[in-house]
């Protein structure tokens, strides 16, 4: 599989707080990654620095082989979408247009037939039909979260780096999400790069885990080869049992060590 993105030993900080210790890393199309790792371990910054929203210290990141440095803003809208961790936008837009936004970097002269087509689909897709012609200030925290991912989604991008967008959702819209993210990944090829706290869903829903401890990878691999109960009590300080359930990895956290 084709090598999507390239990170080599990438650092940052914040002022003189390094968050990002030597960060190395080669992610392939076509699969769900999340990232996992204890509050403050530097998940969202690893994904701000692959979405190009802060600078690395040092280090390189290579989309497709080329510098992410090199790429006009233009052309790395078209080849990546990022969804923060929150979206408190209450401008007076409609879920329509909130969506239709993601298909600014493939624009030319105006709206065509296909860009209302792949919103009105992401919309449907999503479950939003009934609030397509809401504002985003008359929804609920789950469902701004949604018009979010179906914007990222309408931007058709090759790279799709979304910061824990399943926080604000029910268990029915994480699994809906879920399951149409790793669709994503696997019909269209994109490489989906998630940041999750709910270890037995990200062990479920994705092709490899990035386990990260103090802004380092303490671990990265298949699902079973990193959710050890060893790596949970040594990254999260819990002691944890471990099984293979019907759907996947089952954790019962037992308690701190
Ligand atoms: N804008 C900022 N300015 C200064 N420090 C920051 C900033 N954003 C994050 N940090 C610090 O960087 C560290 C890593 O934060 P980051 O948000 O990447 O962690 P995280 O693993 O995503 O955490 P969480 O699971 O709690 O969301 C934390 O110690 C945090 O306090």
């Amino acid at each position: 599989m084709k090598t999507a993105l390239d990170i080599e030993n990438l650092f940052f900080g914040y002022g003189s707080t390094g968050i990002l210790r030597g960060i190395s890393l080669q992610l392939a199309q076509s699969q769900v990654v999340s990232i996992v790792g204890p509050n403050g371990s530097g998940k969202s910054t690893l994904l701000k620095c692959l979405a190009r929203i802060v600078k690395p210290e040092q280090g390189e990141i290579r989309l497709f082989g080329k510098s992410l440095n090199a790429y006009s803003g233009g052309e790395l809208a078209k080849k990546q979408g990022y969804v923060p961790q929150s979206t408190s936008e209450t401008f007076p837009l409609s879920v329509t247009d909130a969506v239709l936004i993601g298909r600014k970097p493939h624009m030319k002269w105006g709206v065509s037939d296909r860009d209302l087509a792949i919103v009105g689909h992401v919309i449907s897709f999503l479950g939003l039909e009934p609030l397509r012609h809401n504002y985003l200030n008359e929804l609920s925290g789950g469902q701004r979260q949604k018009v979010a991912i179906a914007r990222a989604l309408a931007q058709e991008p090759e790279v799709l780096m979304l910061d824990e967008p399943t926080s604000a959702l029910d268990i029915r819209h994480q699994l809906e999400v879920l399951e149409l993210l790793k669709d994503l990944s696997r019909k269209s090829g994109s490489l989906v790069i998630l940041v999750l706290h709910d270890l037995e869903l990200a062990a479920r829903y994705s092709d490899q885990l990035i386990l990260m401890r103090q802004g380092v990878v303490h671990a990265m691999g298949k699902p079973e080869e990193v959710l050890t109960a060893d790596h949970v009590k040594e990254v999260y300080g819990v002691e944890a049992e471990i099984t293979e359930g019907r759907l996947g990895l089952q954790i019962l956290a037992l308690h701190p060590v």
